[in-house]
């Protein structure tokens, strides 16, 4: 490392005339950050919305297994498995499959683990289908991690590793499920109808998906919309259809579970412009069986939806022929696919804005376990001079005044932009000056926020 002194004058200035010296300009972040221009109005924390949907991901990520379930402690460097839904045992074709939430040991991170009972690998060229899979990377996919077989369920069981979200929803829950309602006194079922935007959002999100994956000369073999989670859905009706997030889950099972050394690519492609096809008729009409009634569904969907819908369905119905890939649904999108991508902008902007409010956050708090390390210790009870003389007292009477403030009929204070707006001021050292007095108004102190930070400082040393 070359040496430099005070003056940036380094050795190697005999031979080079001196440079002009830096002077550093103080940072100037004391002040919360403006919100970004299209962020409407002034907040100092994320929406509550946000902050309730990522505090409930938090809460079911976190969630402790019923006792009683004679798990494994540890499976394949996975450990903490937690069964992910209470109704037990799922069905993946004919095979009994049961999902869990495991952490793994290499990174901390959790993963959703399927589990198929009883499954005997024929051969060690069945995982192939896993490794195309992992070099699968898209937006609207679940990331394949691994697969493996274990026998520490007590049987043969294969499991395959996902990337895991918590709290994410199936199409089917969402849309195909009837939910109870009171009506006034009467108890209804009814289904929610999918808002075009958002159905235009599934289906860009996952066409695109089938024609990545169709490139990689791959096939998804299911389209079940209970296998196509909603990992993020659109919270404020101002912003339709900002952020409905979907993705396809369990992608790679089929493959192992049915393993064929030559697979027909072409006949499997076409299966799933066809499954598709069913599934988005189902989502229009909010009936899993919608394709089996062609012309009742298409008349639900013309009264529902706009004519460039009914034209996709026109599109996915049509006889499929050799020669019929996704990209030809491609070309009835239109300047819808340019609406979906104006909507995800403004989504990131909105999630950036959300963001920025947050920025500031993490600063003050490591300011505030300062103060918390510095007032009250119990190992200088006995000792008045620690806090009652010097920086401390200064620190001890600036306290008060962020917060322990009373109005003058004696109620506290409770102002969370005085408190922001001191501790901004303290942090960044600013020359403005304040007065702090005692509580018994016996003494009064006229201190700069700078002399507060350099008490706080040599305190905390
Ligand atoms: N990767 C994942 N991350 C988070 N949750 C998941 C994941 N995969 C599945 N789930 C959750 O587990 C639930 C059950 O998933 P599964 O794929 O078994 O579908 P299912 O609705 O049970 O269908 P079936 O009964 O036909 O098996 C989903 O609805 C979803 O809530």
């Amino acid at each position: 490392m070359v040496q430099q002194n005070y003056n940036g004058v380094t050795p190697m200035d005999t031979f080079f005339p001196p440079q002009e010296t830096f002077v550093r300009q103080p940072l100037n972040y004391h002040l919360y950050s403006a919100p970004i221009p299209s962020e409407r109005g002034r907040k100092f924390f994320i929406s509550d919305k946000i902050r309730e949907e990522l505090t409930k991901r938090s809460e079911v990520s976190h969630t402790a297994p019923m006792p009683g379930q004679m798990l494994p402690e540890e499976l394949q460097g996975y450990h903490s498995l937690v069964p992910m839904d209470s109704v037990g045992i799922h069905k993946f074709s004919t095979w009994n499959t049961m999902l869990y939430r495991a952490t793994k040991a290499a990174d901390g991170v959790q993963y959703c683990l399927r589990r198929i009972e009883n499954f005997r690998l024929a051969s060690e060229a069945g995982f192939s289908p896993v490794e195309q899979w992992s070099r699968i990377r898209h937006p609207a996919i679940i990331y394949v991690r691994e697969a493996f077989t274990t026998r520490a369920f007590g049987d043969n069981s294969l499991v395959v590793v996902h990337d895991y979200y918590p709290d994410a929803q199936s199409l089917t829950d969402l849309y195909l499920k009837p939910k109870a309602q009171y009506n006034g006194s009467r108890l209804t079922h009814s289904h929610e109808r999918v808002q075009e935007a958002t159905l235009w959002s599934f289906i860009f999100q996952l066409a695109s998906a089938i024609k990545l994956v169709h490139e990689a000369g791959m096939a998804l073999r299911m389209m079940d919309p209970s296998r196509i989670l909603v990992t993020w859905m659109t919270f404020e009706q101002a912003f339709l259809n900002l952020c409905n997030r979907v993705r396809i889950s369990s992608c790679g099972v089929a493959d192992i579970l049915t393993w064929e050394a030559r697979p027909d690519l072409a006949y499997m492609q076409q299966e799933d412009i066809i499954l598709f096809a069913k599934l988005v008729m189902s989502l229009a009409t909010n009936n899993p069986s919608a394709v089996n009634y062609v012309h009742k569904s298409m008349d639900i969907v013309g009264r529902h939806y706009s004519n460039d819908v009914v034209q996709v369905f026109h599109t996915l119905m049509k006889p499929v022929t050799p020669t019929m890939t996704i990209q030809s649904l491609f070309e009835t999108f239109g300047n819808k696919l340019v609406l979906e991508m104006d909507a995800s902008l403004s989504a990131i902007d909105k999630l950036e804005g959300d963001l920025q409010s947050e920025l500031e956050n993490g600063r003050l708090v490591r300011l505030l376990c300062k103060f918390g390390f510095i007032n009250e210790r119990p190992e200088f009870d006995r000792d008045p001079r620690w806090s009652e003389t010097g920086d401390r007292y200064i620190i001890k009477l600036f306290r008060d005044y962020v917060f322990h403030s009373v109005d003058e009929s004696g109620n506290p204070v409770v102002n969370l932009s005085h408190v922001l707006t001191n501790l901004n001021k303290l942090d960044a050292g600013t020359d403005e000056r304040i007065m702090l007095v005692s509580r018994d108004e016996q003494s009064c102190l006229v201190v700069s926020y700078r002399e507060i930070k350099v008490c706080i400082e040599s305190a905390f040393a």
